[in-house]
């Protein structure tokens, strides 16, 4: 195991600002060889083979780019390095680590920097790099802080510590290179002695990517080892890489190093001919002056519409010469060879409490500095409930006044539900990819994040509905003792919950939003329709009565209805007898005594809702792998 740390140059310090009194070193590794041997790979739906016999080998302190035609196997290649994303592959040959056949437990001790970037936009850098730090990193406070001090020096992201990420679409936030390092210094807080990254320089400008190359160098340089993919690189970049291998049509066309001792610009091609290139020209295949190596090599090796054959017999050819290349040979039997080594020590996962608190902290600052879904809600509830306050206002104790307030609780048991179900389906999609891939990760379980993500919805969706509540109980004329407000309070919680437990439950099994909101809309109608005000629950058809006992909005508006009439404000209440509660309840086919009983259903659908809504979401993440 290494213990000396590694004192290296922080990677553009000077340029993009760093605090000075910071450690800028990277913490040293573990030193990993990562060797695939023989690796093929084909569709089981279609046959299709999309890897033949790939092998190859990656050395700490290298820098090794895949490169190759679009659709040569690059991905492939790298999601069979770390064991992931093969759904609907069968896969064959070994993925070793220091001789050591890891499977999935290669993401503990390795970073993949995908290239879509999924963070919290509306975080700043350091705040995010902060919860990621809780995520990855198992130690105290000051461990953590030194962690993301150092991997903010070494990437060169003090100077945009507190702009805001910010989300395409949305608020502008740092730059696409900002971006890109943010990625590399989230996978470095876990300090892993391989980093994976998906195309890292696509979508950059040539000054950007370059940066970016630079700092995977950097990290190469302090022991790592650093697998990319990579789509035509310019000739600079190229020569920056350490290794190179080339892939076409799912087979290894070459892999070896380029020259990099290049000074003079026109001597460019030239000189990477000298031993690289060598091997392409000496298959017939020669650069002309001033072309850039990387576009030649990948246009040789692409396959052509409309010339297929003849681009597939030129693919076999080179992948056959390079097979019994010197180039080849060494590197056969250097993967062959590979003796077991240490296995490199792998970074466990932080205690449950810790990250169910980081990624409450991360929803919580999301939902603060997104205030507009909490002000929607706050202004809504507030309109609805005078609204509902003036339609019923002071309902008098006759027939029509009765009836009136039943109408009046059963529309707010409506309104507790519509609203918050609706506003609550959105809950998994905006979310899944994040929360997959960061599980997939080994950040946290799907457990963690369930009840974090639950838990930051509770206040909003219990204030808004008490709001609403408070808002019309004086103005419609409610019981009003303490007990009954209070109850009543506890009610309306009750009905939101299982509502916001039933939103949640439909968006995690269901797969996608417009799916969720056609399952919640007939399945509403259905309860309300059974609730108990739009028809008798008393004389339902025997057929349909069932549904009722499904339905929070009967309990709901029953425990309602027993709690308003089992006594009535002043003057009225000495005259208010058991009998009268009675008679009322009973014309809705309700019973005073199914109180208790009301509250205690409710609450067992909330604890049925998100035990299946937790299923659900913890099947899905663990298929989309
Ligand atoms: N699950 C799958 N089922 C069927 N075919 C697949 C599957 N995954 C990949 N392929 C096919 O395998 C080939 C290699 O895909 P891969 O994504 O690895 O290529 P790539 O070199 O990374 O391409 P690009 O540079 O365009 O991303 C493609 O033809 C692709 O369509």
């Amino acid at each position: 195991m290494a213990t000396e740390t590694c004192s290296l140059l922080s990677v553009g310090q000077s340029e993009y600002g760093a605090a000075p009194s910071m450690i800028s070193a990277l913490e040293a590794v573990d030193p990993v060889t990562l060797t695939w041997h023989n690796i093929s790979i084909q569709a089981r739906k279609s046959g299709k083979r999309i890897l033949e016999n790939v092998s190859g080998i990656a050395k700490p302190g290298q820098l090794l780019a895949l490169m190759g035609a679009s659709g040569a196997g690059k991905t492939t290649l790298l999601n069979m390095l770390l064991s992931r994303n093969l759904k609907g592959l069968d896969t064959n040959g070994s993925v070793k680590v220091n001789g050591h056949e890891l499977g999935r437990r290669i993401t503990a001790i390795s970073g993949y920097a995908q290239q879509d970037e999924l963070f919290v936009g509306t975080l700043t850098v350091k705040e995010y790099l902060d919860i990621q730090a809780k995520l990855r990193v198992n130690g105290d406070a000051d461990k953590r802080r030194r962690r993301v001090a150092n991997v903010m020096s070494q990437l060169g992201l003090y100077k945009c510590q507190n702009t805001r990420i910010g989300a395409i679409g949305g608020q502008k936030g740092i730059s696409g290179g900002e971006m890109r390092r943010l990625t590399f210094a989230c996978e470095l807080l876990s300090n892993p002695s391989v980093l994976f990254c998906d195309e890292p320089t696509t979508g950059l400008d040539s000054f950007m990517a370059e940066s970016v190359v630079q700092v995977l160098s950097t990290l190469a340089k302090s022991g790592r080892t650093v697998i990319c993919t990579i789509h035509q690189p310019s000739s600079q970049l190229y020569l920056m890489f350490d290794r190179v291998m080339f892939m076409a049509g799912g087979k290894t066309a070459f892999l070896g190093s380029p020259k990099d001792a290049i000074q003079v610009e026109t001597r460019l091609i030239r000189s990477i001919s000298n031993d690289f290139f060598q091997f392409f020209e000496d298959a017939g295949f020669t650069c002309p002056r001033n072309f850039n190596p990387a576009d030649l090599i990948i246009h040789t090796l692409a396959v052509m519409p409309n010339e297929e054959d003849k681009c597939r017999q030129r693919i076999e050819v080179i992948c056959t010469k390079f097979q019994n290349s010197s180039y080849g040979r060494t590197l056969k039997i250097g993967v062959e060879k590979t003796d077991e080594g240490q296995r490199p020590s792998e970074r466990r996962k932080t205690g449950i409490l810790t990250q169910i608190g980081a990624l409450l902290q991360r929803s919580a600052i999301d939902t603060w500095r997104n205030p507009s879904l909490t002000r929607a809600k706050v202004i809504q509830k507030s309109i609805m409930g005078l609204f509902v306050g003036l339609l019923y206002l002071q309902s008098p104790l006759t027939s029509i006044g009765i009836s009136n307030l039943n109408g009046a609780l059963f529309y707010l048991v409506c309104e507790l539900t519509y609203s918050t179900i609706f506003g609550i389906l959105n809950f998994l999609p905006t979310d899944f990819p994040l929360v997959s891939r960061e599980y997939h990760d080994g950040l946290y379980s799907v457990f963690s994040y369930y009840v974090a993500r639950c838990l930051s919805y509770l206040p909003l969706f219990t204030a808004d509905g008490l709001i609403m509540l408070l808002v019309s109980y004086w103005l419609v004329g409610f019981s009003n003792s303490l007990v009954q407000v209070l109850f009543a309070c506890l009610i309306a919680f009750l009905i939101e919950q299982s509502s916001s437990a039933c939103g949640i439950m439909i968006s995690c099994i269901s797969p996608s939003l417009p799916i969720a909101m056609s399952t919640a809309g007939p399945l509403l109608t259905l309860l309300s329709l059974t609730g108990g005000l739009y028809a008798n629950v008393g004389a339902l058809p025997s057929y349909i009565s069932w549904i009722q006992y499904l339905s929070w909005f009967r309990y709901g508006f029953e425990a309602f209805a027993i709690n308003q009439w089992s006594s009535v404000n002043e003057p009225n209440s000495t005259i208010w007898t058991e009998a009268k509660r009675d008679s009322v309840l009973s014309q809705l086919s309700f019973h005073a005594d199914m109180f208790y009983p009301d509250l205690v259903i409710m609450s067992a659908f909330i604890l049925v809702f998100y035990s299946i809504g937790y299923l659900g979401l913890a099947y899905r993440v663990s298929k989309a792998r």
